[in-house]
């Protein structure tokens, strides 16, 4: 058994009972929801058998609860002869490593227990990369400090209690793995900015579909392309973006993408492992951001996904609002407009197809204006954008300027106009102007060899 096959057993199985464990702490130390907990594990396939809830004003160094919940929480896990004690926190690797010797049982903490289920529902070859990189990163923190994880599941004859070159051996297997893996990522994701740029310059929207896990994500994708993507009353039934092309009326062909649900405290490297994944989100014309109206949660859920947006950089993409599950409610489907007039919120049911109308029609309304046309001056220094800029949509006419920089009309769409510009540092007032053939600024020298209709 090598230590890639080792690294599968850190998953829970299906089946296996589990020992809940939740800290009410302030929310200044990273508080918790205890229902997202138990979708978290239901989602998981293991069977959740009792549950220690415990309050405390800051979390114990070694142990993370008390020593008087460790006994009881050991004695629990023997009552109930459990495989698994999972906790709705990260724990450090020492935490971890404490509890399983006073618990005499596997401890998994909440980055563990959401990596298991990413790996459960990874379907795509790049999605399965992502989640083992992932694996491996985690286990690499365990690794160093610790040593539990490998040691524990090393088991069998000849090989209990490793010694270090055993343990140089397998932290050198790790690295070469990781490097492996973040080199075949590296070219699946060169192949999926390819099939972006044919569509930008094909000028097919993308729409992606973001929110919270449970949402209805799924259900809505499959309602709007009537394709058929897995759909479970589970967390992360989604894992991998799914693309295809739909007509929306009003719009024509789009390409809506599903991508995975986000849940708060989303560990950091999950993020940066996922952002692939969310790579279509922040390309996006527009995101669907979809919320169940019907959850208790429902605010909470919103501000949590608006939060991973801003962290994966997805925050100045244009958003409409889709509150789903209306049914449940027992409310008509209906549309909120923002202060300009614009819509905001559509209310429906991805279920029963009410309100779908009033999608379509929101999303060609908030469509309508995501094309930019305007005159530009750019200095010299600017060359790189000008390319980028002709990458992205079309140049409609470019002129040299006397100080060696350029005047170009530019038609192209507002998101990656918007982040063209910030990449290049400079931001719209600096470099927007009037159209030159009608305006009375300073007219530039004109060069008539080098204008030209980009193609
Ligand atoms: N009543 C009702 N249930 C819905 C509606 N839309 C989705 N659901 C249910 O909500 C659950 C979650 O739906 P999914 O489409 O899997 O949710 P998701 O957002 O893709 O989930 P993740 O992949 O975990 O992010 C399923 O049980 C759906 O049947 C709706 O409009 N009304």
């Amino acid at each position: 058994m090598d230590l890639f096959d080792r690294t599968e057993q850190v998953r829970t199985g299906a089946g296996e009972k589990a020992v809940l464990v939740h800290l009410d702490l302030p929310d200044a130390l990273g508080r918790e929801d205890l229902d997202e907990f138990h979708h978290l594990v239901t989602s998981s396939g293991v069977e959740p058998v009792t549950e220690l809830v415990s309050k405390r004003d800051r979390p114990d160094p070694a142990l993370f609860i008390g020593s008087g919940k460790v006994e009881e929480l050991a004695e629990l896990v023997r009552s109930h002869e459990a495989d698994v004690v999972l906790f709705n926190h990260a724990l450090s690797p020492g935490q971890e490593r404490n509890l399983e010797r006073a618990v005499k049982c596997r401890v998994l903490d909440r980055t563990g227990l959401i990596l298991d289920i990413f790996a459960q529902r990874a379907r795509t070859h790049e999605g399965r990369l992502q989640v083992e990189l992932a694996q491996l990163q985690h286990l690499s923190t365990r690794l160093v400090r610790g040593w539990t994880h490998l040691e524990r599941q090393k088991g069998g004859i000849g090989l209990r209690g490793p010694g270090e070159t055993q343990l140089e051996t397998d932290r050198r297997l790790l690295r070469d793995r990781i490097r492996s893996i973040q080199a075949r990522l590296d070219k699946v994701r060169k192949q999926r900015a390819q099939g972006r740029r044919a569509r930008d310059r094909s000028e097919t929207p993308l729409i992606s579909l973001v929110g919270y896990t449970n949402a209805g994500k799924s259900t809505l994708f499959n309602a709007l392309t009537t394709g058929d993507v897995y759909v479970a009353d589970q967390l992360f039934a989604t894992l991998d973006p799914t693309l295809r092309k739909v007509r929306v009326p009003g719009v024509g062909p789009a390409i809506l993408a599903d991508t995975v649900g986000f849940i708060r405290h989303l560990p950091h490297r999950l993020v940066q492992a996922f952002r692939a994944t969310l790579e279509e989100t922040v390309n996006a014309s527009l995101l669907l951001h979809v919320t169940d109206s019907s959850a208790e949660e429902r605010d909470a859920n919103v501000d949590a996904v608006n939060e991973v947006l801003e962290e994966i950089g997805a925050n100045q993409v244009p958003v409409l609002h889709v509150y789903n599950k209306v049914d449940r409610l027992d409310q008509p489907p209906r549309v909120e407009r923002d202060e300009h007039g614009l819509p905001w919120r559509v209310w429906l049911s991805a279920t029963t197809g009410e309100g779908f109308d009033l999608l379509y029609a929101a999303i060609a309304e908030r469509l309508a204006d995501r094309w930019v046309d305007r005159w530009l001056r750019l200095p010299p220094s600017a060359g790189k954008l000008r390319a980028r800029l002709h990458e992205a949509g079309e140049v409609l006419d470019e002129r040299a300027t006397t100080d060696g920089g350029m005047l170009l009309r530019v038609h192209v769409n507002r998101v990656h106009f918007e982040r063209l510009l910030r990449e290049a540092d400079l931001d719209e007032e600096q470099v927007k102007v009037p159209d030159p053939s009608v305006a009375d600024a300073e007219t530039p020298s004109y060069n008539p060899e080098r204008s030209h209709r980009a193609g």
